[in-house]
This record gives C-alpha cells, structure tokens and sequence, in this order.
C-alpha cells in the first residue's frame, strides 16, 4: 500500500485573507486510491489550538456554563447569545496552563486537579483549529472571582450555574447546541459515578 505522504504533495499556497486569522487556498496533487493523480484545490482557515473544559461539582450535581454573543451563530439565524462550556484559545500556553487561565477569566472558579480527557478537530475540512477537552471537580470554595471575560478584550460573559440534568435536557430542548459543550456534557453523563 503505498505509504500516505506520497500520496498527497502541496502545488501552491496562495493567502486569501491575513486578518485575525489566515485564511489559504491550496493546490494539491493528490494520488486517490486507484492510483490517479487528482488535482485540487482546497481552502484552509489556519485557527490556532484551543481548550475546553467541563468544570462539574459533585455536591450540588451542576456545571458551570458561560454565554455569550457569538455572530456565526446570529448570522446563521440562530439564538446567538450561546452556551457553552468555558473555553478559549492556547494562545502559546500549554493545554493545561491555558484552560485553567481561561476557567478563571470566564468564571473566576480557581482550578485544583484538571483531568485530560481527548482532543477534537471540530471541523477538519477546513479548519485547522484542534481543541484540547479536560474535566475538573469544583466547589463553591474554588470560586474566588466573578469571572465575565477580559474587560480589555471586549468580552461579556455571563456565567451560569446549571444542575447536570437540566443540562442534558437542555440539548434535547435545543437550547444548548454548541459542539464542545454537547461532548462534555454527554461524558459527564456517562462518567458520572466515577467522577462524583
Ligand atoms: N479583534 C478581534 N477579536 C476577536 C476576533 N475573534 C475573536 N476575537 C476575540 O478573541 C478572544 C477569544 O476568546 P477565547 O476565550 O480565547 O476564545 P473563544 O472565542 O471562547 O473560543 C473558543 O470557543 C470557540 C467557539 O466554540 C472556538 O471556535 C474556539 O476554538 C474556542 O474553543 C475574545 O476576546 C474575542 O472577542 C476577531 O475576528 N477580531
Ligand atoms: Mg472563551
């Protein structure tokens, strides 16, 4: 079988767009599996990594959920002030280092253990965002700040405190309809025993 690199070379990269994030167009010669050589073209947004995080407190059985504008959302017609699980992007930090900046910027809860669970491409035909999924136990005592996003960033966060059963009815509902938070909060669901 021929061997995956070999089969894939990159022509051309021409930049679209250079804004807050690099956006390219891509000419590939690319061998398909019958052994033809294809040319394409493909367009690829260069998103850097991101990290996410369930933050779920066994004692009062809830999950702490951000909201906030997002215009992909409002442009697609949908509820655009969104739910979600705290999240943000590693901005060079490490996976760890930066979800636990971004849980106290977003929430003000101050992190002890952050569990790894996996990473995600959320939409590998075009982006080439990954991002980083963990878990953490929380308590009312972790809380040491209000949270609310950056103010020099503009963000306006509003944090939401929400029994892990409500949360699941809430995707039913089609009130929560955010990738990352459907994830964590269907493995929250299935660990829920062990993560108690
Ligand atoms: N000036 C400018 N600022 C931007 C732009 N896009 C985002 N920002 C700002 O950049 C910051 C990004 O905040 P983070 O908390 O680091 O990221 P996030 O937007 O929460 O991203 C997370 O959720 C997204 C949606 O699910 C994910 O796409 C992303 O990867 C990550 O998981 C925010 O202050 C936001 O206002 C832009 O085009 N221009
Ligand atoms: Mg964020």
């Amino acid at each position: 079988m021929m061997q995956p690199k070999s089969r894939m070379k990159i022509v051309s990269e021409q930049t679209l767009s250079n804004g807050w994030t690099r956006l390219s167009s891509y000419l590939l010669d690319y061998i398909d599996r019958k052994g033809a050589t294809q040319q394409l073209k493909r367009e690829v947004y260069h998103r850097t990594p991101a990290a996410c995080i369930l933050l779920y407190d066994p004692k009062r059985d809830l999950v702490v959920l951000v909201r906030q504008f997002r215009l992909a959302v409002h442009l697609n017609g949908d509820p655009a002030w969104m739910i979600e699980v705290p999240a943000g992007l590693l901005d060079d930090d490490h996976p760890e280092a930066a979800i636990r900046r971004e849980a106290m910027e977003e929430t003000g809860y101050r992190l002890r253990e952050a569990r790894f669970l996996f990473k995600c491409y959320m939409s590998p035909g075009a982006i080439t965002e990954v991002v980083h999924f963990f878990a953490a136990l929380i308590d009312t005592e972790d809380r040491v700040a209000e949270g609310g996003g950056l103010e020099e960033e503009h963000e306006d966060i509003e944090v939401l405190e929400i029994p892990l059963d409500d949360a699941a009815r809430m995707i039913e509902a089609g009130e929560i309809f955010d990738a990352k938070t459907i994830m964590l909060l269907q493995w929250a669901a299935l660990n829920r025993n062990r993560i108690g």
